[in-house]
């Protein structure tokens, strides 16, 4: 695991190394520009001629810093200063006085296609508004010129906690970055404008005191450690029963495909509760699962009431439709069961007409909706809710207390405790009709197995994540399907061994 940062968090970190720490500015400056000057190299970069276009704040410094260096190290590197003057920072001042010193030379009207590389250390995480005027149209030159491009930081422009572009936005080859990934690193557009992500140590820790939930959790293999171990002396009952309530008539193949990655995360047994007319097809396509049906009248509260019963998980949503009569079949559950829920699909839609009801639910509940099932929930629009994302999001899981998957290219996870995982795994070729279906069954299989809500929805995000990154190395983003994502499951899990 390893955590992701806004750039207010930074800047907080970076003043308590240098308040409390006691280690100067101009240290981690140092630092960070011998960092970065060592990620100029041969085969993506070439130290040919270099221009570095440097704004007025700390991150032209570092720019300023860097040229020195390499200056000094006999590079040809030249400074071109974008910023006003008025507004250098301390460090800025002494950092061209220094380069001064050197003879480091600066130039004005640069001849943008002379460079092999430029660096661009324009704004970094003070970027506190749109980008216009000069800035732009620097910003434009360096995008056109045909040098490879390296980011000091951020690629200016990109927003450093949602990763939109503000204006206009670098698009660099690589980036350095400082301590810990920004945010807007990770968020798309900015992660696909950042390229290449190194991470710097330039001797910024976290604080010891601080609580580590503000930050984005972010997995990665080690997670996969939570994985229950699987006891060899373990019966199918051990490891866990799934009800699946799923698939209404001609939706089967979202019941298929969640039932199908339910036990190939590992639970025990899965039975489907599915509209009659399923059955055969159901049956037919999955023989492992067990089924039950529903008819077109009514609900029946005895066989479902058996069947929660019967389950250590229950899973709802995936193809179950819209029909009204779902609704208290839905609502009789959340009443009547403690045992651990995954929502999702309509399930969400449904209950998105009478929230009311979500809190009438006592046990550990995961709710898995994308970007248009999460506004719904929050009664809102979709660009309305991107606008304070994951703020609104958090804000739910907090009030509802369940687990809320918010589903996107970069999905969020946010507990009930305030704590927000961001999943850097999967790929645009999951962008295909019931991805999301998979992503249900895999939760509900680790919840089977034991696994505790607050654990199985990340970690499930991040294995569905990884298993997308399997199928789309074997077929291609374009000719993937879900059902390739289930089989990229294995070779996943069993890294956990
Ligand atoms: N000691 C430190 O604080 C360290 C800072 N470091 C560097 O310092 C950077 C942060 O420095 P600063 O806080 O000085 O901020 P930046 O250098 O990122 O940018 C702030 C400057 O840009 C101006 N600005 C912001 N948005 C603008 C816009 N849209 N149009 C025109 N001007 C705009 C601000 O008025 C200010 O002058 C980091 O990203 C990192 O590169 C590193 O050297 C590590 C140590
Ligand atoms: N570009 C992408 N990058 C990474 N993951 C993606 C991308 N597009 C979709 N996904 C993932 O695929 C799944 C799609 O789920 P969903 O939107 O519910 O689709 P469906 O309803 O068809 O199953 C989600 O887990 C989502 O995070
Ligand atoms: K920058």
């Amino acid at each position: 695991m390893h955590y992701a940062v806004t750039s207010e968090q930074m800047k907080a970190l970076d003043a308590h190394t240098i308040k409390d720490m006691g280690i100067p500015s101009l240290v981690l400056m140092e630092r960070a520009a011998l960092c970065t000057v060592e990620e100029i190299r041969e085969p993506l970069f070439s130290k040919e001629r270099i221009l570095l276009v440097c704004g007025s704040g700390n991150n032209g410094a570092d720019g300023v810093a860097m040229a020195r260096i390499l200056h000094n190290r006999g590079v040809t590197a030249e400074i071109f200063l974008v910023g006003n003057k008025d507004r250098w920072t301390e460090e800025m001042r002494i950092q061209i006085d220094i380069a001064k010193n050197y003879r480091v030379p600066f130039v004005n009207n640069p001849a943008w296609d002379e460079y092999t590389t430029i660096v661009d250390a324009i704004f970094g995480v003070g970027l506190s508004r749109k980008v216009s005027g000069r800035y732009n149209d620097v910003i434009t030159s360096i995008n056109a010129a045909s040098a490879r491009v390296i980011s000091v930081d951020i690629p200016s422009g990109i927003h450093g906690n949602t990763g939109e572009i503000m204006g206009t936005a670098v698009r660099a080859d690589k980036t350095v970055t400082f301590a810990f990934p920004k945010a807007g690193l990770y968020f798309y557009p900015g992660a696909e404008y950042a390229g290449e992500l190194a991470v710097a140590d330039i001797g910024i820790q976290m604080m010891e005191t601080g609580d580590t939930r503000k930050y984005y959790s972010c997995m990665d293999e080690r997670e996969l450690g939570l994985l229950p171990k699987r006891q060899p002396s373990g019966n199918k009952g051990d490891f866990g029963k799934v009800l699946m309530i799923a698939g209404t008539k001609g939706m089967s193949g979202a019941a298929f495909l969640a039932s199908n990655a339910c036990l190939a995360a590992g639970a025990g047994m899965v039975r489907i509760h599915t509209r009659e007319e399923n059955r055969i097809i159901l049956q037919t396509q999955l023989p492992e699962a067990m089924l039950s049906v529903y008819g077109e009248e009514d609900w029946n509260p005895r066989a479902v009431g058996e069947a929660v019963g019967w389950a250590d998980v229950i899973a709802i949503g995936p193809g179950i439709g819209k029909d009204p009569m779902l609704l208290d079949m839905i609502a009789w559950i959340l009443e009547n069961s403690r045992k651990p829920m995954v929502l999702d699909a309509d399930c969400l839609n449904l209950l998105s007409t009478q929230e009311e009801l979500l809190a009438k639910r006592s046990g550990p509940c995961v709710i898995t909706p994308h970007m248009g099932e999460m506004a719904r929930l929050l009664h809102t629009t979709v660009s309305a809710l991107k606008k304070e994302f994951p703020k609104n999001v958090q804000a739910y899981g907090r009030s509802k207390n369940l687990v809320c998957v918010c589903k996107d290219a970069r999905t969020v996870t946010c507990l009930p405790d305030g704590t927000c995982y961001l999943n850097l795994t999967g790929n645009e070729g999951m962008a295909t009709a019931g991805a999301g279906d998979v992503l249900t069954g895999v939760i509900a299989g680790l919840l089977a197995q034991g696994l505790p809500a607050e654990k199985a929805a990340p970690l499930g995000v991040y294995i569905h994540g990884r298993a997308g990154d399997i199928a789309k190395e074997k077929l291609g983003s374009y000719s993937m399907l879900a059902r390739d994502i289930i089989r990229g499951l294995a070779p996943i899990m069993r890294e956990r061994g």
